[in-house]
């Protein structure tokens, strides 16, 4: 199977330091891939590299090469509003606009022209609130302000918000660390949910998280991908002894 995206040899430093040292990864269609290690090996870094969010660190510079369906999305022409729709993000604290429920959704699809005639829109809203499990929620409500919804709405309605312009992976950032349990359970939910309609990564701290969304786990540390391979792999029986040591526990 040809990969979604494959990481070549990327490096990342930001000024001076080197936080990524010569990565190579692929990332399947049809899988959850969850990256784990220690803080501070360079998890964030490098997912935010698969959609050139560190564009936005003006200290930061990638080396490598980083191809999505074969183009490297850092090539010159590449257009980065167009790439960030095709590859999505969801971060660690839920960031819906300071807008209604309706337009956090539609604001995408409409700036991408994927949609202009409301009823149009109002279809794409719907079916992207529905494939993010709140339309149920918030069908009565659409006007209300994004920001008024608890946490676990919120950070439901960020990945509604990533959904609705129609994305091929979505990144996911530690998309459950401010949220409780019970909304932390419907995320995961969620997650198995979207699984081959999007590739999907995802950044956990939470070892039995990654266990229980991913078919696939890269372990970090010191900013080198140490190993990857399937989770149950991974978690059952590692290659390597850091790998081993994080897992049980031994440092992080
Ligand atoms: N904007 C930045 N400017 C300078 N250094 C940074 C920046 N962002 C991250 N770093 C450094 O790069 C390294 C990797 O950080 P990164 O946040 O990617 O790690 P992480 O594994 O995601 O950590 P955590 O799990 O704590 O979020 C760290 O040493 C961090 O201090």
């Amino acid at each position: 199977m040809t990969p979604k995206i494959s990481a070549r040899d990327v490096s990342v430093f930001y000024g001076a330091k080197q936080a990524i040292d010569h990565v190579s990864i692929d990332v399947d269609q049809d899988n959850v891939l969850a990256f784990i290690g220690p803080s501070g090996c360079g998890k964030s870094t490098f997912l935010r590299t698969l959609n050139r969010m560190n564009d936005t660190v003006a200290s930061a510079r990638v080396s490598g090469e980083i191809l999505l369906d074969g183009e490297d999305i850092y090539a010159s022409g590449m257009d980065v509003v167009q790439l960030r729709a095709r590859v999505g993000m969801v971060f660690q604290k839920p960031n819906p606009f300071p807008k209604s429920i309706y337009e956090n959704v539609a604001y995408g699809p409409r700036i991408h022209g994927l949609a202009t005639a409301r009823a149009d829109l109002d279809a794409l809203v719907e079916q992207s609130l529905r494939r993010a499990g709140l339309w149920d929620e918030v069908k009565d409500r659409l006007t209300d302000s994004g920001t008024a919804l608890s946490g676990g709405q919120q950070q439901r309605l960020c990945i509604a918000r990533a959904i609705a312009v129609d994305p091929e992976v979505i990144l996911m950032d530690e998309p459950c660390s401010a949220l409780d349990p019970i909304a932390t359970a419907k995320i995961e939910e969620l997650i198995h949910e979207l699984k081959g309609r999007y590739a999907i990564v995802i950044v956990t701290h939470n070892m039995q998280q990654a266990a229980r969304v991913s078919q696939q786990t890269a372990f970090f540390h010191l900013g080198q991908l140490v190993e990857f391979g399937r989770t149950g792999d991974i978690f059952t029986n590692p290659r390597e002894e850091r790998t081993r040591d994080y897992i049980t526990g031994r440092y992080g």
